[in-house]
C-alpha cells in the first residue's frame, strides 16, 4: 500500500517441461491482468530464455532467476553468474530462498554476498527471508527475519531495487499459510526495521511481499494488510488460479 506497486512472482521452482512451460505462459498471456500490479516469473534455468522470450511484449511480465553465483565468470561448474544474467536480458534473480538455505546450506553471509553481486550487475533483487517452526514456536521470527537482514544490510546500503520476501519455512509448500494477521505482524516489524536501519523513506517504498501457501482462496484476505505489498507464489504459481493471484487487488 502506501503508493508501492503490487508484486506478484511466479516461482516454478524445479517444475515442469518446455510443453508445460509453454503452456502457463499462454494462460498468462491469455489473462486479463491488473495492470497496477508487477508480475515477475521465475522459471528453472533451462527454460528462463524460453519463457523470456514469449513473455516478451507482455507489459508488467518480466523474468527472474531463481539463484544465481556472485562470481562474473570461471570454474564454478554448474552455477550461473549473475552477470550471465544480466548478459542474457533477465532482470530480476530470486536470493537467499529458504531452499538454498536449507537444501543447500547457503548461509546469510552468501545470500548477502550474492545480492550484492547481483544489484552491482544491474539486475533487481527478490532477498527471501523467513523462521522456521522451531524458531516461530520460540518466538524467535523477528529476529530471524532481521538477522538475515542485517547480514544484506551489511553489504548492500541501496535498497531500490531490491523486494523483499518474507517466507515462513513452516509454511512453504505445506498448505499452512500464515494467517493475515501473522504476516502483518512480521511485515509491520520488517518495515520498522526498514525505517531504522535504510531511513524512512526507502522503508516506505520498500516491497515487502509474502511467500507459503498463497492460493486463490486465501490471496485476498492477505492483500489487505497494510505491509503485505503482494507475493512469492510457488505451487499456485504452476496453475492457472496464479493469474487470480495477480489479480488479488481487484
Ligand atoms: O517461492 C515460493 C515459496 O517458496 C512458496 O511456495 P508455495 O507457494 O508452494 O508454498
Amino acid at each position: 500500500m502506501a503508493g508501492r506497486k503490487f508484486f506478484v512472482g511466479g516461482n516454478w521452482k524445479m517444475n515442469g517441461t518446455i510443453e508445460s512451460g509453454k503452456k502457463l505462459v499462454e494462460t498468462i498471456k491469455s489473462a486479463k491482468l491488473d495492470s497496477n500490479t508487477e508480475v515477475v516469473i521465475a522459471p528453472p534455468a533451462i527454460h528462463l530464455l524460453l519463457v523470456k522470450d514469449a513473455l516478451s511484449g507482455v507489459e508488467h511480465v518480466q523474468v527472474s532467476g531463481q539463484n544465481a553465483y556472485h562470481k562474473a565468470s570461471g570454474a564454478f561448474t554448474g552455477e550461473v553468474s549473475v552477470t550471465q544474467l544480466q548478459d542474457a536480458g533477465i532482470p530480476w534473480v530470486i536470493l537467499g530462498h529458504s531452499e538454498r538455505r536449507t537444501v543447500f546450506k547457503e548461509t546469510d553471509d552468501q545470500t548477502a554476498e550474492k545480492t550484492k553481486a547481483a544489484l552491482d550487475a544491474g539486475l533487481s533483487v527478490i532477498v527471501c527471508v523467513g523462521e522456521t517452526l522451531d524458531e516461530r514456536e520460540k518466538n524467535e521470527s523477528v529476529n530471524v527475519v532481521v538477522r538475515q537482514l542485517n547480514a544484506v544490510a551489511d553489504q548492500v546500503k541501496d535498497w531500490t531495487k531490491v523486494v523483499v520476501a518474507y517466507e515462513p519455512v513452516w509454511a512453504i509448500g505445506t498448505g499452512k499459510v500464515a494467517t493475515a494477521e501473522q504476516a502483518q505482524e512480521v511485515h509491520a516489524a520488517i518495515r520498522k526495521w526498514a525505517s531504522d536501519k535504510l531511513g524512512q523513506s526507502a522503508a516506505e517504498s520498500l516491497r515487502i511481499i509474502y511467500g507459503g501457501s498463497v492460493a486463490a482462496k486465501n490471496c485476498k484476505e492477505l492483500a489487505t494488510q497494510n505491509d503485505i505489498d503482494g507475493f512469492l507464489v510457488g505451487g499456485a504459481s504452476l496453475k492457472p488460479e496464479f493469474t487470480e493471484i495477480v489479480n488479488a487487488r481487484l
